[in-house]
């Protein structure tokens, strides 16, 4: 298959909507398998998106389609081929693929929260201080990063007797509510959404739907992968498909 690239736009739109926050600009990914014969796998090829504050889009596709591949672009955890990832980053736009390393950084920890489907975990590091990270990176005081991850482990339904244990041995859908609250402990202006009810009981996805309509109001730009019928249906405002 061949593609026709178009030229890396490198300038924002000036016709964005008012309360634009995050425009991906034409991405395009192919990976290459180097270890397979320099196999090609082409998976985005001018993919566009703007998120307004406020609003959820669902990522919606066939398995393999790309959806993993734009969220984790959006993230600057892959590295693009062309286009550009625009975020607006303390009110000034900042062009993702085009930061500096220290730059990305403050991006990560102010503007773009990201729950991914699994928590990266540490041995011997318990659960509120893995969650209150985010939080300790900011400059929040110890005492109030507590104070809030406690009151999110709780309206998580999170089992006091975990919170000091390291989530190694927790189960799925406990982990990931050690990862949600890690997320939602932080306000952040963009939040990217991989599957964060896929691990969860009934009450547990209506406590995270109720943290995302939460978030959503105060003005936060979600952009999500959702398997879940329900949860896609009742949280996102529209789709995109791949
Ligand atoms: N790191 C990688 N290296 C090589 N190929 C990859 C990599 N990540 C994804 N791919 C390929 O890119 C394509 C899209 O994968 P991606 O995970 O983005 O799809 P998806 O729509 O999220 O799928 P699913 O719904 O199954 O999670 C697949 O063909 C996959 O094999």
């Amino acid at each position: 298959m061949t593609y026709t690239l178009l030229p890396t736009p490198t300038r924002l739109p000036t016709d964005l909507p008012p309360h634009a926050v995050i425009h991906a600009d034409q991405l395009h990914k192919t990976f290459t398998l180097h270890h397979q014969g320099g196999a090609q796998i082409p998976v985005l090829a001018g993919t566009t998106l703007t998120v307004q504050a406020g609003e959820c889009v669902a990522l919606q596709g066939p398995s393999g389609s790309g959806k993993s591949t734009f969220m984790r672009s959006l993230y600057a955890n892959y590295r693009i081929d062309q286009g550009a990832i625009w975020v607006k980053h303390q009110g000034d736009w900042v062009n993702l693929p085009q930061l500096p390393a220290h730059q990305l950084l403050a991006v990560r920890q102010q503007t773009i929260g990201y729950v991914s489907q699994f928590l990266r975990v540490i041995p011997r590091v318990p659960a509120l201080e893995v969650a209150a990270e985010p939080l300790l990176d900011l400059g929040v005081e110890p005492e109030s990063a507590r104070d809030k991850i406690c009151q999110l482990f709780t309206q998580l339904n999170l089992p006091e007797r975990l919170w000091h244990l390291s989530p190694t041995t927790f189960s799925g859908g406990e982990k990931q509510r050690v990862n949600i609250a890690r997320a939602f402990a932080v306000n952040y202006p963009v939040m990217l959404l991989d599957e964060p009810t896929s691990a969860l009981d009934a009450a547990n996805r209506e406590v995270v739907m109720a943290l995302i309509a939460a978030r959503k109001a105060q003005g936060c730009a979600m952009v999500g992968i959702f398997h879940d019928d329900e949860v896609r249906e009742r949280v996102c405002d529209r789709t995109l498909h791949f």
